[in-house]
């Protein structure tokens, strides 16, 4: 890799040339739109310069360049000797004498070093999973399900049996099963029935440098367990807190021990930065991937970090353009997106192993951040941005924005090469302004609504202004959270909060409390059957399928479900007409819907269908009488009300944001409708409401008399066109 090294830092500075001709990347002019081509020539000039920091790559190889090489080829080794070269391995009695010293154990450690895979194993060897599981938290669904796959074929036995995984709405887990790969979601939703866990023996809490709002609640929740079950003689339950970048003083100080360093990485990492700062990121990485195909033999694979599903979508058209237009004399490239809006199976295409003379780039959001292997990945090709979730408790607004990486991301992006072979990282931004990014990413919690959340330990007995919070929450946002429980009825008093019998019952559904009110509010309006169906098609993915190709053809199909109403009601025809289908796959492809997600919605409904039982709440159906249904979304999303202005803006009612609607609602460029209820303000560029429902002015004040914004609601004629 070192002569194709030699040839980008050769190259000049970023020159984004604009010319056409040979299919190689131009600057992009608009934000996700498609790119030019320039001349061979110019493409030259199109390169983007990098450079080695010869201490970041110290820092990351921990090894001598070259040392690898003697240790074999990764592939040819055996199951059990990849196993056995992981530094972790090479640890393991002196991480099993810690952990009978200790029932806390902060474990730090380079990536890839076997942390996640290994020390389960280890625990389970070691006779830990003899009185309980051994649960492994993860912050997102494709690393507990990929990992557990690897984990399952180590130890040589069946995804399922000993070794299993739990995410929202799938369990594949036995009776049998003693390590649990789960997401931290699940196990704190355990946790409300089992405040002790009660079903491990020991909690490994994996990538904690996320801080993710279910991470950071179950720091507390382990270690209460932990204390509890000490004092009432119980089997000790031994935390593990896990992690290559975490802040350990930090950690250490609130869970009262000190920090192991594991040392030692599998395979060398080669880090090179941009020598000079890129206007343009997206640009920066397109003309990087195509300097790494030219120049990389075959079957080395590339990951590239982006933001969103737009930008990625973008990119993959971009890439197959080029790659069509030009005899580029390299390994046939196959392009695979991977975002988590992206049904499951389309996600773990991308694990499969290349086919021989090709390669694979994937193109990726942060979802693959952290604990994922990815096979064949020689090259990493970090933007240095990623889409965040941000809310404003003064203005009680949620939005998504796009901003830098923190150091610890980035050295997480680049510790996904050097897994199975020495790899190389190439960051698209200076080293310089490298060591101006923030050395951790900001806790979840402190940056997002966390209504849910406290719903959660309010069904657990606690108050969330008393909890011991690794890092709390602001007074503002604890405030914001109790009093949206308040609207929605699942307390009394934001003073005194104490969940109501409503809930309680809310607290029992793996929903935004929002939607569970929805569920439980909707006997009252006989559309129970209804609500269930758009509930479970909001938890899920995508339904739709958009065909660059076939564009026109999609739209003509989905035209057919279309309601004027709005996109729950599509959704809810969608769904209708899908339940009453019996060649699904063939009819979901004809009417280019996606059959998988589709079936997903179908087994979320299943499961929600089950808690609405055991609340005593019956199925009813309104029927065609849609109003009933659009009445029952202002009982539970009434905070997410807009109005049309003038300007055919929209004004949200609570948070004072202009928005428009989004260009996928089916009311977008529609009629215009003088209030829509949305499920999400999106703020990208411009804000944006996303799934949205017309409804009519006189219904807010009868479904909700206390509606702050009733004053300035105006009841006249609606639809204004
Ligand atoms: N699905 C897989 N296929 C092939 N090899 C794998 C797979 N999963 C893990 N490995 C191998 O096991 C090694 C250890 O992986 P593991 O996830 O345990 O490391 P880690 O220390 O937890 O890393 P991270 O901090 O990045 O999560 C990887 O470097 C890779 O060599």
């Amino acid at each position: 890799m070192d002569s194709k090294y030699s040839l980008l830092s050769m190259s000049p500075a970023v020159s984004n040339g604009n010319g056409l001709a040979n299919g190689f990347p131009a600057k992009r002019k608009d934000p996700g739109g498609s790119g030019n081509g320039t001349s061979e020539k110019s493409a030259k000039k199109n390169r983007i310069s990098f450079n080695l920091t010869p201490k970041d790559a110290e820092k990351m190889n921990g090894q001598k360049n070259g040392e690898s090489s003697q240790r074999g080829q990764w592939n040819s080794l055996s199951i059990q000797e990849q196993r056995q070269t992981l530094p972790a391995y090479q640890c393991r009695h002196r991480i099993l004498q810690e952990i009978r010293r200790s029932d806390t154990l902060l474990i730090m450690g380079e990536t890839g070093s076997g942390k996640t895979t290994q020390m389960p194993q280890f625990l389970y060897e070691a006779g830990y999973a003899n009185r309980g599981m051994i649960a492994v938290t993860q912050p997102r669904r494709v690393a507990a399900i990929t990992v557990a796959k690897r984990v399952s074929q180590e130890m040589g036995c069946t995804l399922g049996d000993t070794v299993g995984f739990t995410v929202r709405f799938e369990d594949c887990t036995s009776k049998a099963t003693k390590i649990r790969f789960i997401t931290d979601g699940c196990l704190l939703r355990e946790a409300i029935s089992d405040r002790l866990l009660k079903n491990y023996s020991v909690v490994l809490l994996d990538e904690v440098h996320e801080r993710t709002i279910n991470t950071d609640v179950l720091f507390g929740i382990v270690r209460d367990a932990q204390r509890q079950r000490k004092q009432t003689n119980m089997t000790p339950l031994k935390i593990i807190v896990t992690s290559a970048t975490m802040d350990i003083d930090h950690f250490g100080k609130y869970f009262g021990v000190r920090g192991m360093y594991l040392e030692g990485r599998t395979y060398p990492v080669k880090v090179f930065h941009a020598k000079e700062p890129q206007s343009d990121y997206l640009h920066a990485c397109l003309v990087t991937i195509f300097d790494i195909h030219r120049n990389a033999p075959a079957n080395h694979d590339i990951l590239v970090f982006l933001t969103g599903q737009e930008e990625i979508d973008a990119m993959v058209q971009q890439i197959r353009m080029i790659e069509k237009a030009n005899n580029l004399n390299a390994p046939t490239l196959r392009v695979f997106p991977l975002y988590s809006q992206l049904p499951q199976n389309k996600q773990l295409e991308c694990f499969i192993p290349s086919a021989p003379n090709s390669r694979k780039v994937i193109l990726a959001t942060n979802i693959a951040e952290t604990s994922i292997t990815i096979p064949g990945i020689r090259y990493v090709v970090d933007g240095g941005f990623v889409k965040r979730r941000v809310y404003d408790p003064q203005t009680g607004m949620e939005s998504l924005k796009v901003v830098r990486i923190s150091q610890a991301q980035s050295w997480q992006r680049c510790g996904r090469a050097g897994r199975e072979a020495d790899g190389c990282c190439y960051r698209t931004y200076t080293r310089s302004e490298m060591e101006g990014l923030r050395k951790m990413p900001t806790p979840e919690i402190l940056r997002s609504n966390i209504t849910s959340v406290v719903l959660q330990l309010l069904a657990l007995g606690i108050d969330c202004k008393t909890f011991d919070f690794l890092d709390k929450p602001s007074a503002t946002s604890i405030e914001n959270a109790y009093q949206q429980l308040q609207q929605l009825g699942a307390i009394k008093s934001a003073k005194s909060p104490e969940l109501t019998a409503l809930g309680r019952r809310m607290a029992l559904f793996p929903l935004d409390p929002r939607y569970s009110k929805l569920l439980l509010i909707s006997p009252e309006y006989s559309c129970v059957d209804e609500i269930l169906s758009i509930v479970a098609l909001l938890s899920g993915e995508n339904i739709f399928c958009t065909s660059a190709e076939k564009r026109e053809q999609a739209a003509l199909a989905h035209a057919k479900f279309e309601s004027k109403y709005g996109d729950h009601l599509t959704i809810l025809n969608v769904y209708k007409a899908f339940q009453k289908t019996e060649k699904f796959k063939l009819w979901c492809h004809d009417n280019f819907l996606n059959s998988r997600n589709l079936l997903y919605a179908r087994d979320v409904r299943n499961q929600l269908q089950e808690i609405c039982t055991k609340c005593g709440i019956q199925s009813t159906s309104c029927g065609t009488k849609y109003d009933s249904v659009r009445k029952c979304l202002i009982a539970g999303l009434f905070n997410n009300i807009a109005e049309l202005q003038r300007d055919s803006f929209y004004l949200t009612l609570t948070s004072r944001q202009r928005a428009k609607i989004h260009p996928s609602s089916v009311l977008c460029g529609k009629s215009r409708w003088s209030y829509v209820i949305f499920t999400e303000l999106v703020s990208t560029e411009r804000n944006f409401l996303r799934a949205v429902t017309a409804i009519e002015p006189e219904w807010i004040g009868e479904v909700v008399p206390h509606y702050p914004h009733l004053s300035r609601i105006q009841c006249n004629n609606t639809n204004t066109t």
